[in-house]
């Protein structure tokens, strides 16, 4: 069986990916394990994004493996395993929240694939999101936490199993950021999702992810793997000495890639 829980979420052996002549990625191996948080953090240009762009089968690797819970990226693709949320929401701007959420239900329509889930599962992950009652709204008409709110409750609509978000809240106010970090938390640990979450900043890193993983530059390539062991998240914990040893070790590493 491929679906065993001790199966990772997401496995690299070896990947190196390269744009033309240039190293994007060299030589990753890594594990995710079901049901962890893996922040990535990294020096711009480091290849964080490449990282997310090669699970998700959006770029080749020329050499190595890549496997979520234990398939071919394309083959976990088709089977809707993962999903992505980018920095811009990316919603249509024409479709009001609700249809924006169903997208993925009318994409698979079209192209006969029949999904496992439908509108009132859409409406139930607004109301998780924290958008009841904005159902009808249109992009343009909400702010962009909201908007991307919106585009989580898209990408968790066909029940993913692996979430791969890239800087999805950099845009954001640091107030708006963290009452999205809390209610990513929350539906982290609601669906158990396995989620790799890119981010410039090292104390969002420690604060959602259960391990931050630090990319080197030049080429690209793991450069550290620390695991966070830290009570219920809760912003006041970024008060904490344990918190600050964390950011404080991260810093230091990351001043070395
Ligand atoms: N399609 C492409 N063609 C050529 N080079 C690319 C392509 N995509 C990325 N690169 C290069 O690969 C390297 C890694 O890019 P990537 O966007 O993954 O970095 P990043 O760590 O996410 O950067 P940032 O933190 O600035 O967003 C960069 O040098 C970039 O210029």
């Amino acid at each position: 069986m491929l679906d065993h829980s001790d199966t990772p979420a997401v496995s690299l052996k070896g990947a190196q990916v390269r744009f033309n002549r240039f190293l994007a990625l060299q030589d990753i191996s890594i594990d995710f394990d079901q049901g962890g948080f893996y922040s990535v953090l990294g020096p711009s240009g480091c290849g964080k994004s490449t990282l997310l762009r090669l699970i998700s089968d959006l770029v080749p690797a020329d050499r190595g493996e890549v496997a979520i819970l234990g398939k071919p990226t394309e083959a976990a693709r088709l089977a809707r395993e993962f999903a992505f949320v980018f920095q811009d929401a990316t919603l249509l701007p024409w479709r009001n929240v609700l249809d924006n959420v169903c997208l993925p239900l009318e994409i698979g329509r079209k192209r006969g694939v029949a999904l496992n889930a439908s509108r009132d599962d859409a409406r139930r992950l607004i109301r998780m999101v924290g958008l009841e009652g904005r159902e009808k709204a249109l992009p343009h008409e909400l702010s962009g936490g909201q908007r991307q709110r919106v585009a989580i409750a898209r990408a968790l609509l066909c029940k993913p199993r692996v979430l791969l978000m890239d800087e999805p809240f950099g845009a954001l106010d640091e107030m708006t950021r963290d009452r999205l970090n809390l209610e990513l938390l929350d539906l982290w640990r609601e669906s158990g999702v396995t989620i790799v979450f890119v981010t410039h900043s090292i104390s969002e890193a420690v604060f959602l992810g259960t391990h931050v993983l630090t990319l080197a530059a030049h080429p690209g390539r793991v450069r550290d793997l620390t695991a966070i062991d830290l009570p219920h998240r809760r912003i006041e914990i970024r008060e904490t000495p344990e918190f600050n040893a964390y950011c404080g070790k991260l810093r230091r590493i990351l001043e070395t890639c």
